[in-house]
């Protein structure tokens, strides 16, 4: 039986702007399990970043609570490890510089510096960026900067990967290599994730369950779809998998507003046509 690892209990949140107070979240209540991977999705503006910032304790809600371990999240901490849209790299630094400064301030009580240099080669290593390691954010493309980012957050060993949107602002074929390392990664760290994603083909892929919130103001959540596939998950087979695809028709037809799918098998193949390239790479 799985262990609750993260708990989201009854959180409600309001933005007071200029133009009032506007209800962004409401009752809000999951239950995420040990080494769990859940995907949020939902429309444009709906809550789900905001939601994420809560989780890591950016944001303190209005009602409600966060409880990693059964302890009470009210401010950021080591244990909920974030990956942002775009990479937030420090420009001054070089690549090693950057994992460098998070795993000395996560790590320097319970490591020595030979420890914590080789915990920052291996995370480069793991996101394949070892051979860039003295290059300058500037120096990079926005996948690799991306790569960075996500060995950062895993070089921080966090119990808990918080991720919004990831790989939105990357090509297909990057973010495609990055999914696949992502599920190797997080098989072999055994992490909790939570992951925001505009991309029902990535949260089909990638998770175990998927949260879909209704649209705001105060949005809740409307809809969880499991993922029973197993794993390691093969992109190529899970793509023609009928529980992929019955798990993208329920997204789709949930963000459609319940509309039923025009054409379920013919738009199946056409994913599949376009994905599988990289899949036999
Ligand atoms: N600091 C803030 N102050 C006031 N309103 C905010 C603030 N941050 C976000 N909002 C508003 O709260 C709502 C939820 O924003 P949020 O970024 O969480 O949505 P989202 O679902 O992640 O959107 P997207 O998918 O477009 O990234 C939006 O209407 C947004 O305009």
């Amino acid at each position: 039986m799985s262990t609750t690892h993260l708990s989201i209990e009854g959180v409600d949140l309001d933005f007071t702007t200029r133009d009032g107070v506007r209800p962004v979240l409401r009752g809000i209540d999951l239950k995420v399990a040990r080494g769990e991977f859940v995907a949020v999705i939902g429309h444009s503006g709906c809550g789900k970043s905001t939601l994420l910032n809560i989780v890591a304790g950016l944001i303190t809600p209005d009602r409600g609570a966060i409880l990693v371990d059964g302890k009470l999240v009210d401010e950021p901490g080591p244990d909920r490890a974030m990956v942002f849209q775009s990479h937030a790299l420090l420009p001054w630094l070089t690549v090693h510089e950057n994992v460098a400064l998070a795993v000395d301030q996560v790590h320097r009580k319970a490591m020595d510096q030979a420890a914590r240099t080789r915990l920052v080669d291996d995370h480069l290593a793991l996101v394949r960026m070892d051979h860039a390691a003295r290059r300058f954010p500037h120096e990079l493309s926005g996948g690799m900067r991306q790569r960075v980012g996500i060995a950062r957050a895993l070089a921080m060993r966090p119990a808990v990967l918080l991720m919004d949107e990831p790989f939105g602002a990357l090509d297909a074929l990057t973010r495609a290599r990055l999914q696949d390392e992502l599920m190797a990664i997080q098989a072999d760290l055994k992490m909790t994730v939570m992951m925001v994603t505009h991309d029902v083909d990535e949260a089909a892929l990638l998770a175990d369950r998927v949260v879909m919130m209704s649209e705001g103001p105060g949005a809740r959540i409307g809809q969880i779809v499991d993922i029973p596939l197993s794993r390691p998950r093969k992109r190529a087979r899970v793509l023609r998998d009928p529980v992929f695809i019955e798990a993208r028709v329920q997204m789709l037809s949930f963000l459609q507003g319940d509309e039923p799918e025009p054409d379920v098998d013919s738009d199946a193949d056409d994913m599949v046509a376009d994905l599988l390239p990289v899949a036999a790479e």
